[in-house]
Formats: C-alpha cells, sequence, structure tokens
C-alpha cells in the first residue's frame, strides 16, 4: 500500500490522523471519457472515440469500484471490444501488482509490467496519487482516459452503441435525477460507508460511519420490500453500484470491516434481490470471491496484522431469486 509522489513510489497506509481518525478517500485524477465521437464529456479532453480493440481495462476483481466496470463491460456486450488486465489480489508494499500466481490474475497483458503503478507512470513519468483500479487505457494514445468508475460505467452504458449494437440503458433520461439521489445516499453511506467504518482508527470515526451505514441498508430493504429494483421495475446504475458492496458485505464487510449489525442474508428483500442480480446473465463471471476474501484479509494489516483468513459463511448465491 502507499502512492506515487511526483514519480516517486512511498509506501504508507492511509493518513487518517489529519482527519481525526476518518478514512477520506481521495479524489481520482483521470476523469477523461470515450464518445461514440470523440468529442470531449463532461469532463477532462476530447479525442476518446469509441472504437473496438483501442482501450483496455485494469482491474481487480476484489475492488467493488472495479467490479462495477466489469459489470457494465458484461451487461453491454463489450467483452470482444474492451480487454482486461487483472491484478493480483494480494496489495501489499509495492500497491497492485501484476503477479500471476493466483487464478484470475492475468498479469499486465498490455506491457508485461510488473506494478500497476507503473502503468500511472507510463502515462506521466511525474504522476502523484494513489494508484488505484479501475483504470482505462487508451492503447492509440498511450495514456489513462480514466481511473474514475463512476464514469467509466456511464461510458460503458451508452459510447459503444454504435460499435456494439447493443443499446441497453442503465441511466434512462428520465430517472437520472432519481438515480443520482439514490447513487449519493449510497455512496456516501454503503458503498464508501463500509471503508469508513473498516479503516476508522478512532471509536468516534467509525460510530459515525456504521450507524448511516445500517440506516440505509434499513432504507433500502424498504424500498426492495415494495419495488423490483431501487428505481422501480426497471434496473438501473443505481442498483448495479449498490450490488458490488452487497456482494463482498457478508464475506468480507461484515467481519474484518466490523459492520456487524446484520448480514445481508438477515434482510430478505435486499438478499432476493442481490440473488437476482447475481443470476442476471453475464454478471456471476464477474464475481470472483476468491480475489475478494483473499484480498481483504491479505492486505489490509492493520486491520487484521496476522493475515488469518477465516472460514467465511455459506451462501447460496443460486438458489431461487423469487423476484419475478
Ligand atoms: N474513485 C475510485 C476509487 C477506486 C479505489 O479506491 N480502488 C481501490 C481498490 S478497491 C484501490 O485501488 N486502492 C488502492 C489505494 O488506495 O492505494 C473509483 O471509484 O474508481
Amino acid at each position: 500500500m502507499g502512492q506515487l509522489v511526483e514519480g516517486v513510489w512511498k509506501d504508507e497506509w492511509y493518513d487518517t490522523e489529519a482527519s481525526g481518525g476518518e478514512f477520506v478517500r481521495d479524489t481520482s485524477r483521470h476523469r477523461n471519457w470515450v464518445t461514440a465521437d470523440g468529442g470531449p464529456g463532461p469532463t477532462g479532453q476530447g479525442g476518446f472515440k469509441a472504437e473496438s480493440g483501442r482501450y483496455h481495462l485494469y482491474v481487480s476483481y476484489a475492488c467493488p469500484w472495479a467490479h462495477r466496470t466489469l459489470i457494465f463491460r458484461a451487461l453491454k456486450g463489450l467483452a470482444d471490444h474492451v480487454d482486461v488486465s487483472a491484478v493480483h489480489p494480494d496489495m501489499l508494499w509495492n500497491g497492485w501488482e501484476f503477479r500471476t500466481d493466483f487464478d484470475g490474475a492475468t498479469g499486465d497483458r498490455l506491457f508485461g509490467l510488473p506494478y500497476l503503478r507503473d502503468i500511472y507512470l507510463r502515462a506521466d513519468p511525474r504522476a502523484s496519487g494513489r494508484v488505484t483500479v479501475p483504470v482505462l487505457w487508451d492503447r492509440d494514445g498511450d495514456r489513462i482516459v480514466s481511473n474514475e468508475s463512476a464514469d467509466i460505467i456511464r461510458m460503458f452504458n451508452s459510447a459503444f452503441d454504435g460499435v456494439t449494437g447493443n443499446r441497453d440503458d442503465y441511466w434512462p433520461e428520465s430517472l437520472r435525477d432519481r438515480i443520482e439521489t439514490v447513487n449519493k445516499r449510497v455512496y456516501d453511506t454503503v458503498n464508501n460507508g463500509v471503508y469508513k467504518a473498516g479503516f476508522a482508527t478512532t471509536q468516534e470515526a467509525y460510530d459515525k460511519a456504521v450507524h448511516p451505514l445500517f440506516d440505509s441498508l434499513d432504507w433500502i430493504e424498504g424500498i426492495l420490500a415494495e419495488s423490483r429494483y431501487l428505481l422501480g421495475d426497471r434496473i438501473t446504475e443505481a442498483d448495479w453500484r449498490l450490488f458490488t458492496t452487497i456482494a463482498r458485505f457478508d464475506a468480507v464487510y461484515h467481519t474484518h470491516f466490523k459492520c456487524n449489525r446484520r448480514r445481508i442474508v438477515d434482510y430478505p428483500n435486499l438478499w432476493a434481490w442481490a440473488r437476482e442480480l447475481y443470476q442476471w446473465p453475464g454478471v456471476a463471471e464477474t464475481v470472483r470471491p476468491d480475489h475478494v476474501v483473499r484480498h481483504y484479509y491479505f492486505s489490509h494489516d492493520t486491520v487484521n496484522p496476522h493475515r488469518i483468513i477465516p472460514i467465511g459463511p455459506d451462501l447460496d448465491w443460486t438458489a431461487p431469486h423469487g423476484r419475478g
């Protein structure tokens, strides 16, 4: 675990001292957009036209943010157009590594580099900041398009429609305001909430994160008791953004991040909804509990210093979901 400072790797854990024990997530630094015609997107520069084979996605199967991008790649039929490299689940003093001694860890399929930080340095030899997954790489420009998953899934949602012919829309115009409202609460209290609880280094910081987390899970359980998906009878981006946290919850966040008031299996509607999304065509292949469990318990030695990997709950993701 570490970060780049002016092109130099510094091995250090998150600094929570400056923020009263709270984990504060860095903002992503690469915010360009692939668009259908190569025109600029909402942020960053233009010049990234949607083309088959031009872009490469760097992910970790362990990471819930990267997982979103893998799901959208599957949902939108992009597997033949955007290829993937997956890092090793252990994120230690060198950050994410391209070791291949774990099933599904592919190594760097573009350049054969040893560490993910080398990809950031290839784009900018004086790069600073955290070296995170996902990264969307542009082969033509030898540069990073984006390292922000929220943006990458929106690009995948529509930019390549002319290439793939897949026009499924998970961010429909008529629901955008409501999606934004749900996303905001889910991001603050659930997606990032589990990290704020798990990486807190004071009781106050933990309490401040864990109560809103479970308030939100109760709120979501109420919504899913009334409607099939978060925004009604149509599945949207909001569901997929929530899913990647829920998919990891009972196996890691409940124990490792001390989010243990309840498990997901204790919420009948949320658990059935989660199974439906897991069983969605193409999605189960993106879920790698082996990477998830190994990554969290083995990498965060401030949280789990002996790196003991617990036995884990037996979860049947393939049980009928009954949400029809
Ligand atoms: N805002 C980013 C966050 C990505 C992120 O934090 N990824 C984690 C893995 S789950 C990471 O690579 N962390 C490495 C680090 O913080 O040094 C996104 O959503 O794409």
